[in-house]
């Protein structure tokens, strides 16, 4: 068996994954998940009580129990790189001896949720609405360098999109991802579900346009009347396609639901969404 070197996976002398800065012992295999490390303060705060809670750059976790349940809160930062280190990384925290450094024998299946933020593209996902990822469209290209790739990726879906927006091929290959069913029916059954954008920026690669031009004005509006089948494209955020996409390969239960604090048709948003994500996590914490 392969005996993964340290330079592949970085230990730090107190046994613990290099970024993440948790041991194996730390882990629970319920996991909610989220950009900003004060949300999972905000997650953690409605913990019946708390086992660890370690910062380490923008990872913040901690490990509680809610109604019973362990539950793992995390923080994962901004964007689909950061989600290769973080789901590596719980793989390797749930399935690598980090003494032997071999993978166990059985896998240990992770269940995920991704709870963030997102703008919405279509005048049914209004500012405060709740919006599950069935499918994702990662404009990242993260995918593209793990093995397998095509078992798990859409590539009519990928093929129709890309012809009909007239891509560039300046930009990665889009890849379509669906997210964990089971997970999407249990967390989201009364949520609106949709096909996310996954995009490497804020900015430009959201078709916001602030002082600098867009290199093509009319793609959200091409996003916008895309259709696939039944598909539309409902949100833009920034993680949604590693979560899905990752979390398949590694034989997890992944998703992402958010909640929408900008509609980019209504040209509207809210900053102050503090209670709309609040409630999302109770529910979220309530269904894992
Ligand atoms: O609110 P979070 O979870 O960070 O999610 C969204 O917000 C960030 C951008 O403001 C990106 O991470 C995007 O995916
Ligand atoms: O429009 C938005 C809002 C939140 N997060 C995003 O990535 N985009």
């Amino acid at each position: 068996m392969r005996i993964i070197p340290e330079s592949e996976l970085i230990i730090n002398s107190d046994g613990s994954a290099f970024h993440l800065h948790i041991r194996p012992e730390h882990l629970s295999d319920k996991i909610v998940m989220m950009g900003d490390p004060d949300r999972v303060t905000m997650t953690a705060s409605f913990f019946d009580s708390i086992e660890c809670d370690v910062r380490s750059r923008e990872f913040h976790t901690v490990t509680g129990t809610y109604k019973g349940k362990r539950i793992t809160a995390l923080s994962h930062g901004i964007g689909t790189d950061n989600i290769d280190i973080v789901l590596t990384e719980l793989d390797a925290l749930a399935n690598i001896d980090f003494n032997t450094r071999l993978v166990k024998e059985e896998l240990k299946q992770l269940t995920m949720v991704r709870v963030g933020t997102s703008g919405g593209m279509q005048p049914h996902c209004p500012v405060g609405s709740y919006v599950v990822s069935e499918k994702s469209i990662g404009f990242d290209g993260l995918i593209h360098y793990y093995a397998g790739s095509e078992s798990i990726r859409e590539k009519d879906f990928e093929e129709a999109f890309q012809r009909e927006v007239g891509w560039s091929p300046y930009h990665c290959s889009p890849y379509v991802v669906s997210a964990d069913e089971e997970l999407v029916d249990r967390i989201g059954h009364d949520m609106i579900r949709g096909v996310t954008i996954s995009a490497i920026g804020f900015y430009g690669p959201q078709g916001r346009h602030v002082r600098l031009p867009l290199a093509d004005p009319n793609l959200n509006a091409k996003i916008e009347s895309f259709r696939f089948g039944e598909h539309s494209i409902t949100n833009y955020e920034m993680e949604s396609s590693a979560v899905a996409g990752l979390g398949k390969l590694m034989g997890h239960k992944a998703m992402t639901v958010c909640t929408i604090i900008a509609n980019r048709v209504a040209l509207k948003s809210n900053a102050d969404y503090k209670g709309s994500i609040e409630d999302l996590l109770q529910i979220v914490l309530d269904r894992i």
